[in-house]
């Protein structure tokens, strides 16, 4: 008990902290962390079994934040220990690398990530993806629902909405389209090869390295569905490089060039002697994906889930599309409504309410680097060489010194001021982390679930199902474990005139 109240949690001889960890891990790990933290100041240190590499430092305290992400930036890399579990489908890609091989790449995407031939593309592309699949989708389960028993007219929210970004994400990264959100949601045999290469690689973490090594060396259990899945997501990345260096040969003038990720780095690898290899090329695209695909459609459906909770925020989010769209109609609109860039970035309260759903439920909720040479916090922690810094994002969402006593309730007028989208330090919200490692998707992605979430609400009701449960999953992305069942039903034409009235 005094070590309870002294560590946070008893240590015991040759176990260390892993009992308590066992049992945090059987609840709700996110909270269990949450709780600790509250009443440790923020920082402590997690100590695991002695033949173990779990020993950590686990913080939320802004202040060691912001010197982790950013004073001594160069003393945090990601480290070897990630490295080493991840290169197998990353390589040298940006989301796993450091020092050179990470800037070079930071810098050329994050020009591209800000050139108005991207944001034009990413547009468009979503367009296409809300409009002629998405909403289709959604249609459909209505339409089903009146043919069918009344239980089948629930849809996974959580499933529908991971297939959209990565459909959106690989046309992103490789200038294709999979096709994962199409009626009848069909398998992809590479959407497949990449969910189940990521999971293994994910299965290392909590896999002892000399095992998961031997696994490998052997070809068998998850390490032999790695070396599977990475071949097909290999050959696929082959094939596209392939096609895309015939295309560039043929000639094609400058404004029928995709200004996706692969092409890009392709016309970089023309330019300089050296350039790209394939295999580099390759390891960009694999590297955007991961970051890309889930952490939007994650972030909105733990939005909608919210929303059923909280009708006002609903009504208020209604209210603000509708001014949008008579706003439009006034100057001769007609025809289907489609929000345009400037549309969706007039929408302050939306900003505000899918910030508020990422500062509950952070799509990464919890993030790690490694200790390069030995440092100390500023709250005091001594950190020694080669240790693991754990930063817990979903509690530094839940504590009370930053956010208010009313931290639990879900608010977006807290991000608000005279009606205008006021943002927070990325060191307080680090949903999208901070410093020169800050997300490089951040616009795309907030535009991304704005189009969606207006898109959806305009049009349609989610009506949660309430006997279906609603945890999180114990991953490096925050998933709804059993998904999100819903009911859509046809927004109320009515509804819709008194809020464009309203706006008279
Ligand atoms: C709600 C949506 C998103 C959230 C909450 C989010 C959050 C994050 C976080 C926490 C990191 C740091 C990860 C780490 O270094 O361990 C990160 C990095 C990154 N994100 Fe996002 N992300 C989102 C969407 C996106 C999208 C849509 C893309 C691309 C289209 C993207 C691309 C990236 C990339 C490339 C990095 C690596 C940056 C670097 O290491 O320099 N993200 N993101």
């Amino acid at each position: 008990l005094r070590q309870k109240k002294r560590r946070g949690l008893p240590n015991w001889p040759l176990v260390g902290m892993l009992p308590s960890l066992v049992f945090g891990i059987k609840e709700n790990i996110y909270e269990w962390l949450t709780e600790i933290l509250q009443g440790q100041n923020g920082t402590f240190t997690f100590r695991g079994p002695w033949f173990t590499n779990l020993n950590c430092v686990v913080t939320s305290d802004p202040r060691n934040l912001e010197y982790l992400l950013k004073t001594n930036f160069p003393n945090f890399p990601k480290g070897d220990y990630f490295r080493g579990a991840v290169s197998d489908l990353l390589g040298d890609g940006i989301f796993g690398a450091d020092g050179d091989v990470w800037r070079r790449q930071r810098k050329t995407a994050s020009l591209e990530f800000h050139s108005a031939k991207f944001r034009r593309m990413t547009a468009d592309s979503l367009v296409d993806l809300v409009h002629a699949r998405l909403l289709p989708v959604l249609e459909d389960s209505i339409i089903r629902a009146k043919s069918a028993a009344a239980s089948s007219s629930t849809i996974d929210l959580q499933e529908i909405l991971l297939r959209l970004t990565f459909d959106n994400v690989c046309t992103i990264a490789f200038g294709v389209d999979p096709g994962c959100l199409s009626s009848g949601l069909p398998e992809i045999p590479f959407a497949r090869a990449f969910e189940d290469a990521t999971e293994a690689t994910i299965a290392r973490f909590v896999t002892p390295t000399l095992v998961w090594k031997a696994m490998r060396f052997f070809g068998i259990g998850s390490e032999g569905v790695l070396r599977k899945s990475i071949t097909e997501v290999d050959d696929f990345a082959r094939e596209v490089i392939r096609a895309r260096k015939m295309e560039l040969s043929s000639g094609r003038g400058p404004e029928k060039i995709g200004s996706d990720l692969l092409t890009v780095f392709m016309g970089l690898s023309n330019g300089e002697k050296e350039g790209f290899s394939e295999k580099l090329l390759r390891d960009v695209c694999v590297n955007l994906i991961l970051p890309g695909r889930d952490t939007s459609s994650v972030a909105l459906s733990w939005f909608f889930w919210l929303l059923s909770g909280n009708p006002p925020v609903e009504e208020k989010i209604v209210e603000e599309i509708c001014g949008i769209v008579r706003e439009r109609e006034e100057g001769g609109g007609g025809g289907e409504f489609i929000f345009r860039a400037e549309e969706v970035k007039k929408m302050e309260y939306l900003h505000a309410a899918v910030s508020e759903a990422l500062r509950l439920y952070p799509s990464v909720p919890v993030d790690h680097k490694e200790v390069l040479e030995d440092d100390e916090f500023p709250d005091g922690t001594k950190l020694k060489k080669g240790t693991k810094v754990v930063y817990a994002i979903y509690a530094m969402g839940r504590t009370e010194s930053i956010w208010g006593e009313d931290y639990r309730e879900f608010k977006p007028e807290r991000w608000l001021r005279d009606g205008r989208f006021m943002s927070e330090s990325a060191y307080k919200f680090t949903a999208f982390n901070g410093g020169p490692r800050l997300c490089l998707g951040k616009d795309f992605a907030y535009y991304q679930m704005k189009f969606v979430a207006a898109s959806i609400l305009y049009r349609y009701r989610v009506v949660v199902d309430e006997n279906h449960p609603v945890v999180p999953k114990m991953a490096l992305t925050m998933y709804m474990k059993y998904g999100l069942k819903v009911v859509i039903r046809r927004r109320d034409p009515l509804e819709i005139e008194k809020y464009l009235k309203l706006q008279s």
